[in-house]
């Protein structure tokens, strides 16, 4: 016979960790409440019979918000054959309240206190028996964290589901509250069945508006709900909590013996004092979020990836870094020398083909790429080269930046040539080999071409191999590293209960702009994914905040932005934390200045949510989690790489390599790729971005390909902007200034996110209208935002003036009207003022 086990209990009590340790199942645990909004179900460990469902917390069966209610239509509909209800033992007294409520389901109940290891800690003492006895049920107790009891209150609830024995019932309320329910229990129909009929009974009596759902028919019980109201001078759902409340406190004095601690301060509430400081909260948050990305983009993170792209990714490099030949010279100085040396016989020989020198035979014997290279050719031809010119030359040449692909006038005399030609016939006229001088890895594109050369691939297949996969989920994996850092972080922050704190913070800023710090839950899970963040939003009970939340929880930017936004900071702007930190305040600021706008229209109107939240006490965060967090979420991201952006790249790759030329279709050498199929496609929309600075077919194109996924700017950006000499970053160095650079990133931080979000986005909404009004203003924002940022910055930058700056002010100032505009919907304020 299948069993179902429900685990219940109220949010942030230990539930899913429980969940996890009984099943061996890996769901998202948090240290805030509200991390589950959904049922999971799950196979108990060695008993393939056992289903354990993970259900949201809940305070109550009288449920506010739509994860609550998941909750508790589980728990009345679905009629689990036992529940575990988890108590967070450190928190007695609030936790019983809910089981007061579960042990009137009929349902047969288990009770595992949880915490243990925290309660035995402060010296707090629980009385398990007298517990048991008060409630009517068995009470275990636990530690879901370290594994400690959890076997026993499974067996027991296997148990107790077994024998269908429901929780005798032991308390009694005030004699004419049970009077009451007793009569409207005769009332209820047959189709509730008999150890449900107290619980619908006391629902139907506080007028429990949802219950509807559940029952049938609804009595008629206004009478019974007369006579208590009048005898107690209350309302029915405030007499039955009272009730409660005074169960609870009867049974708390016999069951719990606090340890004597005084008034002294607990070291959370020490931490608390300090990090939600009125004044200090904000600047600690700042520097706190400035650290993580400090560490994760510029130094431990950033050293991580640029040794990924720039060896592994990259020219290769030597097995521990050692890189010292026979005579203890190392391959960076060599390479350098000779590097210094070519500059300067290119420079001569560019300067003599610009003066009708003939060099033009010199310049092909020393073209090592050739053919027909051979290096006594090309030692002659270099000491040719020093007569061809005169011996008071000093040529002027060009000379191309690496890193900006700027170029650089520069000068050279006859000595340096001379020099220049020794050293270069001194290397054997070819470049030194980095197999020289140590054991010498090559790069994974190296090598796969090579491989791919010998066995003799067709040239489309190479390319697509090299310049397509390669060269694009190879730059999505070379920020592996930079993520890692950043989700070990970002977890650390989470376990420790920081985080929740950062929602109380945000709160107080939210709630000046009449929004909800809910609002907040969704963006901090919306950090890792923009998914999970969506589904947050289903805390929030008031449905127009939630449709808000929901509406810009993905401005924040999630895992997958990250590469992107590293990839611009670092090509354009050296890599500064101030772009990655800076955009999540961006991230925050859009949302509250949404909020402030949208609260404005008649659409969201209306009061915001309360918001209550405890904060959770700080733990020290387990290694074990962080690790396991940070591998999840990265594995998740390795997994996207070699699934739907490994089939975007070759989307790319395909579309990019071939077109039409001459009006003949077929595959396309580098210098071609403007007549592809997708600059045809980039082209025919890549006006909508001129006012934006980067109106060219390659950025247009990357912005659409990260509607797939948003790692595949970086992965399209890899494949465009990849080939030929200068590296990626160099290429987009020059492509972008610094604020068409800004302009691009913040569209496509802001704009509607991946289709994974889009299709959450869809599923809360639960209407099409409001999905696509919902993206629509996504992306027109982002359209906006990204507009304004151009024109302003090339105004500043460059002094550009021209129709796009006025449209500029024409946008702030119209942004400006609708942030400060009176809020004709908040009626109440206004008369509050008079
Ligand atoms: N010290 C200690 N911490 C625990 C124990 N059980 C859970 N926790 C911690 O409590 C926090 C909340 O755990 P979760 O399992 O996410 O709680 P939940 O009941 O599923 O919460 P919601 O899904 O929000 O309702 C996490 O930080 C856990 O690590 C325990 O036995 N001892
Ligand atoms: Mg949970």
């Amino acid at each position: 016979m299948a069993i179902t086990i429900a685990l219940a209990g109220n949010p942030n009590c230990g539930k899913t960790t429980l969940f996890n340790a009984l099943t061996g199942a890996n769901q998202y645990v948090g240290n805030w409440p509200g991390v589950t909004v959904e049922k999971k179900e799950g196979k108990l460990k060695g008993h393939k019979d056992v289903a354990i469902m993970d259900l949201p917390g809940i305070y109550s069966l009288s449920p506010y918000t739509l994860e609550e209610v998941v909750a508790r239509n589980y728990l009345i509909g679905e009629h689990p054959d036992a529940i575990i209800n988890i108590i967070d033992g450190t928190n007695l007294e609030r936790n019983l309240y809910l089981s007061t409520q579960i042990i009137e389901l009929g349902i047969p109940v288990v009770m595992a206190v949880n915490m243990m290891d925290v309660v035995r800690k402060s010296g707090d003492k629980i009385d398990i028996k007298a517990l048991s006895n008060a409630l009517g049920c068995e009470v275990v107790e636990i530690s879901a964290l370290k594994g400690e009891g959890i076997k026993e209150a499974a067996d027991k609830a296997v148990a107790a589901a077994k024998a269908k024995k429901a929780v005798a019932r032991v308390h009694k309320f005030d004699d004419a509250v049970e009077a009451a329910i007793d009569a409207v229990e005769a009332k209820l129909d047959d189709s509730v069945a008999e150890a449900q009929k107290r619980f619908f009974a006391i629902k139907v009596l506080e007028k429990d508006s949802k219950i509807g759902d559940q029952l049938k028919v609804i009595p008629d019980v206004s009478a019974e709900i007369k006579t208590l109201e009048d005898k107690f001078d209350d309302d029915t759902e405030s007499i039955v909590t009272s009730e409660r409340y005074a169960y609870i406190s009867s049974i708390i004095g016999k069951c719990l013996k606090k340890a004597k601690s005084g008034k002294k301060l607990s070291v959370s509430d020490k931490i608390d004092k300090i990090v939600t400081n009125r004044i200090l909260a904000l600047p600690i948050f700042a520097i706190v979020m400035f650290l993580v990305y400090y560490i994760a983009m510029q130094t431990v993170g950033a050293a991580a990836t640029d040794w990924t792209n720039d060896n592994l990714f990259g020219d290769g490099f030597h097995l521990f870094g050692m890189e010292k030949n026979d005579d203890g010279v190392a391959y960076s100085d060599d390479a350098d020398a000779y590097a210094e040396a070519m500059q300067i016989i290119d420079g001569f020989i560019s300067y003599g083909e610009e003066n009708g020198v003939e060099v033009g035979d010199i310049a092909d014997a020393m073209d090592a790429e050739s053919d027909e290279f051979d290096p006594a050719n090309a030692a002659k031809a270099a000491d040719e080269l020093l007569t061809v010119f005169d011996a008071n030359t000093t040529a002027t040449y060009l000379v191309e930046d690496e890193e900006t692909l700027a170029t650089d006038e520069t000068e050279s005399t006859y000595a340096d040539l001379q020099s220049a030609v020794d050293t270069y016939k001194s290397y054997g006229c070819e470049e030194p080999d980095p197999a020289d001088y140590g054991v010498f890895i090559p790069s994974i594109p190296d090598l796969v071409s090579k491989g791919l050369e010998k066995a003799n691939c067709a040239d489309w297949l190479q390319g697509l191999i090299v310049d397509g996969i390669i060269a694009g989920v190879g730059a999505v994996l070379g920020f592996v590293p930079q993520m890692l850092v950043l989700f070990i972080l970002l977890a650390i922050l989470e376990y420790c209960g920081y985080l929740a704190r950062v929602a109380f913070i945000m709160d107080r800023i939210f709630r000046k702009f009449g929004l909800s710090g809910k609002s907040f839950i969704p963006m901090l899970v919306g950090m890792g994914c923009g998914v999970p963040g969506i589904m947050a939003s289903r805390t929030i009970e008031n449905e127009k905040d939630r449709r808000m939340t929901i509406m810009t929880t993905t401005f924040i930017p999630c895992g997958a932005k990250v590469p992107f936004i590293a990839m611009i900071a670092g090509a354009i702007f050296n890599g500064s934390a101030i772009i990655s930190t800076g955009a999540y305040f961006i991230g925050v600021i859009t949302i509250i200045c949404s909020g402030i706008i949208l609260k404005k229209t008649k659409m969201f109107a209306g009061d915001t949510s309360p918001f209550v939240m405890e904060l959770p006490a700080y733990h020290w965060p387990k290694v074990g989690a962080v690790l396991r967090s940070m591998w999840e979420r990265g594995w998740s991201f390795i997994k996207k790489a070699g699934t739907i952006i490994l089939l975007s790249t070759i989307v790319v790759w395909f579309t990019t390599y071939f077109g039409w030329v001459d009006g003949s279709f077929g595959m396309l050498s580098e210098d071609q790729m403007d007549y592809s199929i997708l600059a045809k496609i980039g082209n025919a929309i890549c006006w909508i971005f001129k006012p934006q600075g980067w109106g060219n077919w390659q950025a247009t194109v990357a912005s659409v390909t990260g509607l797939v996924a948003k790692e595949n700017i970086v992965g399209t950006m890899g494949i465009l902007y990849g080939g030929g000499d200068a590296t990626v970053y160099q290429t987009l160095a020059s492509k972008f200034t610094e604020p068409s650079g800004l302009s691009f990133l913040l569209f496509n931080l802001l704009c509607a996110p991946c289709f994974a979000a889009m299709g959450a986005i869809k599923r809360e909404m639960n209407s099409a209208k409001w999905f696509w009004f919902a993206i629509g203003y996504q992306c027109g924002l982002a359209y906006l935002v990204s507009l304004v940022v151009y024109q302003i910055g090339v105004l500043i930058t460059a002094g550009t003036f021209g129709v796009g700056t006025v449209v500029a002010f024409l946008i702030i100032a119209f942004f400006l009207y609708m942030l400060f505009r009176p809020n004709k919907n908040a009626q109440f304020a206004k008369i509050k003022t008079n």
